[in-house]
């Protein structure tokens, strides 16, 4: 045999004391070997979650595969990957499919189904929202269940869970069960608690080692009762913003254009920085109101159980006590809570500034580049990080003094309370009236027994033992009761999270509205005018005023007067007139985003009037995108076209050499600082001819390039029968036009204007005579050249006797030849 104590070097007596004890633990083990009861609660539910999670597991996976399956399907079906990325086709129920890349692999890309728009809600809201306001007045007796908030979340809530039998439902139902059953296994692990102690102090070895069993299986439930109340808050805060956000993305970009229109509601209600609102405010609101779901709804639940439970042991008395004490506590705490609801609301204002004013930097950085702005753009950030930090400041130290009382109060009284009540029964032992015994062994452990043949030191650890569960109830509740009051903080932020939501949504449904008076401060009938719709005959005006909607609204003054005129196919029209006078003002009311004040306005279809404004717009995407903005490419192959035809379009406006340069349609790049000024606006020539409308308005759509593209610019429009009206100030693109609108602003105020027919008989005498005079201007100054050498001389004072009338320079032509 081998001798192990010398090859270790050990003594032998050590090995064998060793061994000994070794054998003493095996007999202590076997005479007291730890039951673990199978049908207590800590293991059922330990195996329960172990079985549950498993299945949930493996349904996950199932879904997973048949996701994946689904995706495989649909990529074999459509194989281009450009396509799939780009596509965003309506599907027969009138939702919206659209592909989005995975990141998984080059082209992997995944399905997204975007709901139709419903309408029918959308309308029937409007009324919630745009009389509340006016509902708020009517209602003046303020009760917590009449508040501004309530009735605002209230409201919200229907876009939030619009029906009971949804997702969302699901999350939240899912929830209240954890949090029910998290409160539950705090009650176990109580008692679990009590009676680990009181088999110390029994010094009971078997029932010790036992109950520490007990004590990690039940961890396993616990811990993931919290880790499922943390996903499923996370999830339904997701699910919460992405059906606002559908919902305030339909209202926002739809053919009302309330995205433009929203920002001239310089009422009461006005918005600014509406980016901030979506992007930041929405987000915010719906992770406090999740956040508050389970910061509220767990300590509400464990008042309710905690106090049931310890009303049975201490008696009603402590716990009206116990409550009257959180009362006062919270009525002290409300009186002294600062607004933080105003005060967080100002803070996302604050920083929503702060932010655009970057955005604004990063936006324009070539022009300030240009203009060595750096300076003043610095000093202005400064100022709103200024304004920021200033508030935050406030904010700091408004919370400090708060944070004191609360932390006094919530902290320290409370669980001296709690210690009180705890005790009585303890130290009050003969008095103190016996209610439920607290030994309900079968609450962990059915085969936990009294042990009755030593009364006195069981007594001691009886006591021991409901000291131990009550303390540990009595601070589950002081803290629930203090979790709650530190919601009173959460509330009163979500207070102004809600305000500001609702207030994003009212502006919505305002400027949907079929009465929107763009803020005028005059009424609803401020809005006379009538606009016909596919007007198939071209585009009319008939008495319509040009004014800028503001607060003043029709009694605003007149950019110009009643406008008359008419553009029928084929026959242009110049809108000729100095800066400022109202031409792309005029274009905003055909186009629908100024209104009518009175008068008649006939158009054709949406589909047959096409838009250039003045600063070409660039859209984010590949340069395919840029010529086919505002279609996308699913669009375009279904309009019958392809790159080769997108090839002849940039050939047409002599722009083919872009697509050499960047080498395919794919490539990416932030194209507004890519292009030239002139490539800007012969991109949005391409843009005109890829739509074919039959109308087109161009605003200075051709004054960064050269003369001679103009010409044929053009000429290229009128081969292709496309009927364009020109807004312009240069008297010199009368030669493509058939009218001309002439606006004159000669005293400064309302412009007057004229319209001229350059077809009729007497205006093409008066072309011809304007030409047969420019013809005799331009021989004069044919002549001139050709005597330059004599007029240079004669300016050098040489040729003194040279008659000046044989060098009469025709003045008004030097502009020519400079
Ligand atoms: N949203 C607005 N709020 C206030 N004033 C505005 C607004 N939009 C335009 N204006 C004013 O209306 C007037 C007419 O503007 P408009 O853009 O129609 O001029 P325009 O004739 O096209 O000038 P330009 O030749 O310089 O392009 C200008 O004085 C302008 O400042």
């Amino acid at each position: 045999m081998i001798n192990f104590s010398k090859l270790a070097g050990y003594k032998k007596e050590d090995v064998r004391n060793l061994l000994l004890i070794l054998q003493e633990f095996v007999i202590v083990y076997r005479d007291n070997k730890v039951k673990i009861n199978y049908q207590s609660r800590p293991v059922v539910l330990f195996l329960g979650t172990l079985v549950s999670t498993f299945g949930l597991g493996i349904i996950f996976i199932l879904r997973s595969l048949i996701h994946k399956y689904n995706e495989i399907r649909l990529n074999n079906k459509q194989r281009r990957p450009d396509l799939i990325r780009q596509s965003s086709t309506i599907l027969k129920n009138g939702s919206r499919e659209i592909f989005i890349p995975n990141g998984k692999g080059k082209n992997g890309t995944s399905r997204i189904i975007i709901p139709k728009p419903n309408l029918d809600q959308y309308a029937a809201d409007k009324y919630l929202y745009k009389n509340f306001v006016i509902d708020q007045k009517l209602k003046q007796q303020k009760n917590i269940l009449n508040s501004k908030f309530l009735n605002q979340l209230i409201i919200i809530w229907r876009i939030l869970i619009p029906k009971f039998y949804s997702k969302n439902t699901s999350l939240l139902l899912s929830q209240c069960f954890f949090l029910i059953l998290r409160t539950w296994l705090s009650l176990l692990v109580a008692k679990l608690d009590g009676q680990i102690v009181k088999n110390l102090i029994g010094a009971n070895g078997r029932k010790f080692a036992r109950d520490l069993i007990y004590w990690l299986l039940i961890a396993f439930p616990a811990s993931y009762t919290n880790a499922a109340i943390k996903y499923l808050t996370n999830r339904l805060s997701l699910s919460f913003r992405t059906n606002l956000i559908r919902y305030i993305h339909d209202m926002y970009l739809d053919q009302v254009m309330a995205y433009y229109k929203i920002s001239f509601n310089d009422s009461q209600l006005q918005i600014l920085n509406i980016d901030q609102y979506i992007t930041n405010d929405v987000t915010k609101f719906c992770d406090s109101i999740c956040g508050l779901f389970s910061s509220m709804g767990k300590p509400l639940i464990d008042i309710v159980f905690f106090a049931v439970y310890l009303r049975d042991n201490l008696g009603t008395g402590a716990i009206v006590g116990i409550f009257a004490n959180y009362f006062l506590t919270a009525w002290l705490l409300k009186f002294n809570t600062p607004s933080f609801g105003k005060l967080s609301a100002k803070k996302t204002h604050l920083e929503g500034q702060y932010y655009n004013q970057h955005l604004n930097l990063i936006t324009n950085c070539e022009e300030i580049g240009f203009y060595k702005g750096s300076v003043i753009e610095k000093s202005k950030l400064y100022e709103t990080f200024q304004n920021l930090t200033n508030h935050i400041s406030k904010e700091i130290k408004v919370s400090f003094n708060y944070s004191i009382l609360e932390d006094y109060i919530l902290k320290y009284t409370w669980s001296a309370w709690g210690y009180i009540f705890a005790g009585l029964p303890v130290f009050l032992d003969d008095i103190w009236p016996k209610h439920n015994d607290l030994d309900d062994t079968s609450s962990v452990d059915s085969s936990n027994s009294l042990e009755s043949n030593k009364p006195a030191k069981v007594n001691e650890r009886q006591n021991m033992r409901q000291f131990i569960i009550n303390k540990r109830l009595m601070l589950s509740l002081a803290d629930a009761g203090s979790r709650l009051m530190y919601s009173i903080k959460d509330v009163s932020e979500l207070t102004g999270y809600t305000d500001r939501v609702f207030n994003l949504l009212t502006n919505l449904h305002l400027a949907h509205s079929p009465t929107f008076n763009y803020g005028s401060k005059l009424g609803i009938n401020d809005i006379h005018g009538t606009i016909q719709r596919n007007y198939v005959e071209g585009i009319r005006y008939e008495d319509i005023p040009v004014i800028i909607p503001t607060i003043e609204g029709s009694e605003n003054e007149k950019l110009i007067e009643g406008l008359n005129f008419q553009v029928k196919q084929n026959k242009n029209l110049l809108i000729l007139g100095s800066n400022g006078c109202g031409k792309t003002s005029i274009a905003r009311i055909i186009a629908g985003l100024w209104p009518v004040y009175s008068g008649l306005l006939s158009k054709p279809s949406d589909e047959d009037i096409f838009y250039l404004p003045q600063k070409t717009y660039f859209t984010n995407g590949n340069l395919r995108d840029q010529i086919i903005y505002p279609h996308n490419y699913d669009e375009m192959i279904e309009m019958g076209y392809n790159d080769d035809h997108l090839y002849h379009i940039l050939r047409e406006v002599k722009l083919d050499y872009l697509l050499n340069r960047e080498g395919n349609f794919n490539v990416r790049k932030d194209w507004k600082d890519v292009f030239s000024g002139g490539e800007k606006q012969r991109i949005s020539i391409a843009r005109v001819l890829f739509k074919n409308p039959k109308f087109v308005i161009l605003d200075e759509s051709t004054n960064a390039v050269s003369t001679d593209v103009e010409d044929y610019l053009f000429e290229l429009l009128q081969k292709k029968k496309i009927t364009f009206i020109t807004l312009s100030h240069r008297p010199l693109l009368m030669k493509y036009h058939d009218f001309i609108l002439e606006i004159k602003n000669e005293n400064g105020d309302s412009s007057d204007w004229k319209f001229h027919d350059l077809t009729s008989e007497e205006n093409l005498k008066s072309i011809d005579n304007e030409i047969n005079e420019i013809s005799k201007k331009l021989s004069k100054v044919k002549e001139w050249e050709s005597r330059k050498d004599d007029v240079e001389l004669y300016l050098d004072g040489k040729y003194d006797d040279i008659e000046e009338s044989a060098i009469e320079l025709p003045s008004d032509s030097i502009p020519l030849l400079n």
